[in-house]
Order: C-alpha cells, then structure tokens, then sequence
C-alpha cells in the first residue's frame, strides 16, 4: 500500500503561510491586555472543568506556603514554585491537546488519539512525581526538625 507523501514546502509556499496563516484564525487578540484576558480565559476553564488542575493547584499553594512557613532559602523557594508551575503549565497543555484531540475524532475511537492523549497525561504525571519528589527532599527534614523540636520542648 503507498503511502501519501506532501512536498516539501517551497520558499515562496513558506511565505505564504507566514502571511496567511493568521486568516484562518477565527479571532486574533488585538493586544496585549486582550492576549491576557484570553489566557486567564484558559486558566479559568481548566480550573472549573479539570479536577487534577484543582488538585495540583491546592497541592502547589499549600508546598509553597509550607516552604514560606519553615523558612525555606530563597532557592529551595523558588524550585518548589518551579516544578509546581511546570505541572500547571502541562496541565493546561494537556487539556488543550484533548480539546483539540476531541475536536479532530469527536466522539470516535482512534488509536493516535489514544497515544496523544495518554502521552499528555503522562507527561503531566512525570512533572506531579517530580514536583512531589522535589518538594519532599525541600521540605521534609524541616519538618521533621519541626517536629522534633516541638515534641522535645
Ligand atoms: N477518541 C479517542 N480514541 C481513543 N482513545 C481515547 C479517545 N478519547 C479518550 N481516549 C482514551 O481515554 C483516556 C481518557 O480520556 P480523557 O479525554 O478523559 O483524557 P484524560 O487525559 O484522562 O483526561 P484528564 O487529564 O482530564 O484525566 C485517554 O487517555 C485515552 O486513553
């Protein structure tokens, strides 16, 4: 069975897509202040509609409130609200990349929608593991010390 192959684009194919491309959207933010509103648009449904953005957004407020309450460096600060914004960030990616993965089979089964979607979800999972593993080395043995010295006292 031959497989269908496109050509390469020509330079002057390339330039047209660059001028064109943003015609085909239905709307293009006219600033910045708009840009953002779109954005917060996003953030506010994937906070109303995905329960795992929920979660990792309480799990991440509560480590960087523990990390301020313990008294964590700056730097151990700063890699908590890391790994706990790049989980976020791939949360929202992925509910993009389903919504998109939805709008292109609907409501079909298709085996490369299945990999998009699981490989999304796992890539969420990577960025939560680290976040946890990250968070319990930053914040556990000052807890611990915590703790220790509340109990000892
Ligand atoms: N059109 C489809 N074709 C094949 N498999 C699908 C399709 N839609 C969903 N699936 C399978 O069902 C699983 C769950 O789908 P869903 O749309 O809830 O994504 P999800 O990543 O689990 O969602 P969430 O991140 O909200 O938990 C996907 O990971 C995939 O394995």
């Amino acid at each position: 069975m031959s497989k269908q192959v496109s050509s390469s684009p020509t330079p002057n194919h390339l330039e047209t897509i660059v001028t064109n491309e943003r015609e085909l959207s239905w709307r293009v933010a006219s600033n910045l202040f708009v840009s953002f509103k779109y954005a917060w648009a996003g953030i506010s449904y994937a906070f109303q509609s995905q329960r795992n953005f929920r979660i990792h957004v309480g799990v991440g407020i509560l480590a960087i409130g523990l990390s301020l309450f313990l008294h964590l460096q700056a730097v151990e600060i700063a890699v908590i609200g890391l790994t706990s914004g790049l989980v976020l960030a791939l949360e929202l990616l992925n509910t993009a990349l389903e919504s998109l993965v939805d709008l292109t089979v609907k409501q079909t089964y298709h085996d490369l929608a299945k990999i998009a979607k699981d490989c999304a979800a796992g890539a969420v999972l990577v960025s939560a593991l680290v976040a946890v593993l990250v968070a319990g080395i930053l914040l556990l043995p000052p807890m611990f010390t915590l703790i220790l010295s509340a109990l000892k006292s």
